[in-house]
């Protein structure tokens, strides 16, 4: 039985993954975490769980034995966590966006000298998952692309964790060109996106966008364009997290994306 703490329990994302953990045999939810709901029992905050909400990572792994912790929090909390629960000797899933390749590199070093598994998507989706199997299929061939990244106006971080982890997928491809350098460009550099490792990446922030992306392959003479376009409802990313509980104490350190244990 694998014992899991969630953090993030009363957010947008929780409601289909708990009910994965409540009707799996092999897992448990033991513990969630919410500021707004701490104190109050797991089920009668979420209607699923053995335990009780607590207001931080730290609280809930004091309070009993956890053998998985699943973030899905924000931004500005998700690195905190993880390290909390890699220094308990805890594995993590990670769904929240925010983090960088040096965070996940940081993070990495830290999890193997404590030998414990972290396992990262930035996005869990199936289709998400093969969207960046497929483009760093492309990147092998084409040499140029750019990254657009849709979400609401009130995504609060920008790229969202799916472009990121798009453009450094990308990286470990190869770099794209550039027709004409950042430095050299007339007029506001901006204009030309963010770089994440090496990509021009465009954050649009509109309502009634879910956080989709779209990679632009340019050859001369021809595009081939790959977007990912999710609904609105948070089902689609319980599969993959429930794969990533189940599987990602396999091994020490950082793995990232879904695709690979789809496909690897
Ligand atoms: N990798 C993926 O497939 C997906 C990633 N996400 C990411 O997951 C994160 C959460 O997304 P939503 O569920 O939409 O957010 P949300 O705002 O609806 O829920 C966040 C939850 O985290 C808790 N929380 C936030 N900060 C906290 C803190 N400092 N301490 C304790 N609890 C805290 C809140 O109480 C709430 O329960 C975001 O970073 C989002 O980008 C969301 C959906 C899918
Ligand atoms: O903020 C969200 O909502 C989501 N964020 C993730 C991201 O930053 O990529 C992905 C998910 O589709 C929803």
């Amino acid at each position: 039985m694998t014992n899991v703490c969630f953090a993030g329990v009363t957010g947008w994302t929780a409601p289909p993954i708990l009910a994965g953990i409540d009707a799996a045999d092999d897992l448990t939810l033991t513990a969630g975490v919410s500021r707004s709901a701490a104190g109050r029992s797991l089920v009668d905050a979420t209607g699923y769980g053995e335990g009780q909400v607590y207001a931080s990572v730290a609280d809930a792994l004091r309070a009993g034995p956890v053998d998985v912790l699943v973030d899905y929090t924000s931004a500005s909390a998700v690195k905190d966590n993880v390290v909390t629960a890699i220094d308990a000797g805890v594995h993590v899933v990670v769904g929240s966006s925010g983090l960088t390749a040096d965070d996940y590199a940081d993070l990495d070093e830290r999890a193997r000298s404590r030998a414990v598994g972290v396992f990262a998507a930035g996005n869990f989706s199936m289709l998400a998952a093969i969207l960046r199997r497929a483009a760093a299929i492309a990147a092998e061939k084409v040499g140029s692309w750019e990254i657009f990244d849709y979400a609401s106006e009130t995504k609060p971080d920008v790229p969202s964790g799916t472009a990121r982890e798009l453009a450094e997928t990308l990286a470990d491809v190869r770099r794209p060109g550039l027709g004409v350098p950042i430095e050299d460009l007339q007029g506001p550099v901006e204009a030309r996106g963010a770089d994440i490792a090496g990509t021009r990446v465009h954050s649009v922030r509109l309502p009634s966008y879910v956080v989709g992306a779209e990679v632009v392959f340019g050859a001369p003479g021809e595009r081939l364009t790959m977007k990912y376009d999710p609904g609105t409802s948070p089902d689609l990313y319980a599969e993959g997290t429930l794969l990533a509980i189940r599987r990602v104490s396999e091994a020490a350190g950082v793995r990232r994306g879904l695709d690979t244990l789809l496909f690897d």
